[in-house]
């Protein structure tokens, strides 16, 4: 026993005036009576909120006492049989209306039972009026690799809030990653917990469409599993990744994507490919025009596209607001690899001041006529890209440093959870996109198509050629 006790805390000061509270005496009898019917309405208030474990607990059971366990074994047996049956038979029905809404239960208890500690170690709860009050679990959906945690927030909070603690919940809950979502009231934020990686294993090239929809053009896999479409029409795209990230992945994807269209003569490819061709030169059939190793004809191309860019413009004005690509007027998609080397790493200053200006003409004005760019890069800095800013599509892969991820993908993003610098060099091809319509970045894998499949490509979709430019 301690000689002395130290009892912290605050001393209530001795008021001027004491009052002593009423004291009412009650029966026995109703002090019980009032504890059964409260715990007799929590019981069933249990019963009722927990009515998915509850229901088929009480039905089993009076199965078993009216019936004996030979009816029960049948009955459970029978379920057993049809949700094995259904499971091989329609796999994704199964899991939509089966088993994944089973398993949305039992998370939901087991992220309840880590909430309160959750919410207040990453700073969401609120303090207030003495009060301290935590934002609260709506619904729990379960997807196949990752749950979606409907969030009501409180008072005063945004999904933001939630995007900043996103790495610490991640750790709290064990799983690889935490994404918020706005949900579908300003009131509600979702976070999605991704558990599985979807995108480990390499994707492999996706059929070729006759026509492109250049509205949709299939590129990638994204990580809750549906394909990742990308707009090209009224757009300029940029790559972004460091060395060995998988940039020529992306631009592959987006060939293969487009090489129907280049058979059917309404897409024409410029491929410029300042490393002397090692990247696009497998691919050369399917160029329209190539330049790889005189600067000077690199400059010459992008001029070209320009002027055309601006002799649609001129002639377009006024009649339509999107050029429609025909086999007399084709969509014309300049793909240039490592872009740095035309617009930093020159050293001629005026053939770089022909290219910086003529690239500025077609990024500005070729979105709505039909003459687009696609551009990898490795270095996402200013000083390196200018015009960086008249890229409205960019696709972030591995970066090198978290900073880099806002320059590429835009304020905020890597916050939101694109990290691009955390993806393993281990996954080339895997990157961050932003969706249309939606504030949260999407991590996608691009399809992989080796030499052979690009030479297959070239072979099938492309023109001969008879001396290369
Ligand atoms: N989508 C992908 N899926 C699987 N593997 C890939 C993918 N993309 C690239 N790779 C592998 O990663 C390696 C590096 O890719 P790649 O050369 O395209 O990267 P890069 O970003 O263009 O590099 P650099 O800047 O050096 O040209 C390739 O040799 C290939 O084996």
């Amino acid at each position: 026993m301690p000689l002395v006790n130290i009892i912290r805390g605050e001393t209530i000061p001795v008021a001027p005036l004491n009052v002593r509270t009423p004291i009412v005496k009650l029966p026995i009898w109703l002090v019980v009576t009032w504890e059964i019917i409260k715990a007799v309405a929590r019981l069933v208030t249990t019963y009722v909120r927990h009515w998915y474990a509850t229901l088929p607990i009480t039905l089993l059971t009076a199965l078993y006492v009216v019936y004996g366990w030979q009816r029960l074994a049948l009955v459970v047996g029978g379920v057993a049989l049809v949700a094995t049956v259904w499971a091989f038979a329609h796999r994704p029905s199964w899991l939509r209306f089966g088993w994944w809404p089973i398993l949305a239960r039992v998370r939901r208890l087991v992220y309840r039972r880590r909430w309160m500690a959750a919410m207040v170690t990453a700073k969401l709860s609120i303090s207030y009026d003495k009060r301290t009050i935590i934002p609260e679990i709506v619904r729990v959906r379960c997807r196949a690799a990752c749950d979606e945690v409907t969030v009501r927030m409180v008072t005063g909070q945004i999904p933001d809030d939630f995007a900043k603690a996103s790495e610490r919940l991640a750790h709290t809950f064990g799983v690889r990653q935490v994404k918020a979502v706005p949900g579908s009231t300003y009131a509600t934020v979702v976070l999605v917990l991704m558990r599985g990686d979807a995108l480990q294993e390499t994707v492999p090239p996706l059929p070729v469409p006759d026509l492109p929809d250049f509205t949709a053009l299939p590129i990638a896999v994204q990580e809750d599993g549906d394909l990742y479409r990308m707009r090209l029409f009224g757009t300029q795209v940029l790559i972004v990744g460091a060395t060995g990230s998988g940039k020529g992945s992306v631009i592959w994807s987006i060939v293969r994507a487009l090489a129907g269209g280049v058979a059917a003569g309404v897409v024409e490819l410029w491929g410029l490919d300042p490393k002397g061709g090692m990247e696009l030169g497998i691919g050369r059939p399917l160029f329209a025009k190539f330049a790889s190793r005189d600067f000077a004809e690199m400059a010459d191309l992008i001029e070209q596209a320009a002027a055309k860019a601006q002799q649609r413009a001129a002639r377009l004005a006024g009649r339509t607001r999107q050029h429609t690509p025909t086999e007399d007027e084709p969509l014309i998609v300049l793909v240039i690899d490592e872009l740095a080397n035309l617009t930093a790493y020159l050293t001629e200053r005026q053939l770089k001041d022909r290219i910086k200006a003529a690239l500025g003409i077609v990024l500005t004005q070729g979105r709505a006529v039909g003459v687009h760019v696609v551009a990898a890069i490795q270095d996402p800095r200013k000083e390196v890209l200018p015009a960086r800013g008249l890229f409205p599509t960019r696709i972030g892969l591995r970066l090198s440093e978290p900073a880099e991820v806002d320059m590429v993908l835009g304020d905020g993003m890597r916050d939101r959870g694109a990290l691009c610098d955390r993806i393993p060099q281990t996954q080339p091809g895997t990157g961050y996109v932003v969706l249309e319509g939606d504030p949260t970045p999407m991590r996608v894998r691009h399809t992989y198509c080796d030499d052979d499949t690009v030479r297959d490509m070239a072979d099938l979709y492309g023109e001969p050629v008879g001396g290369a430019a």
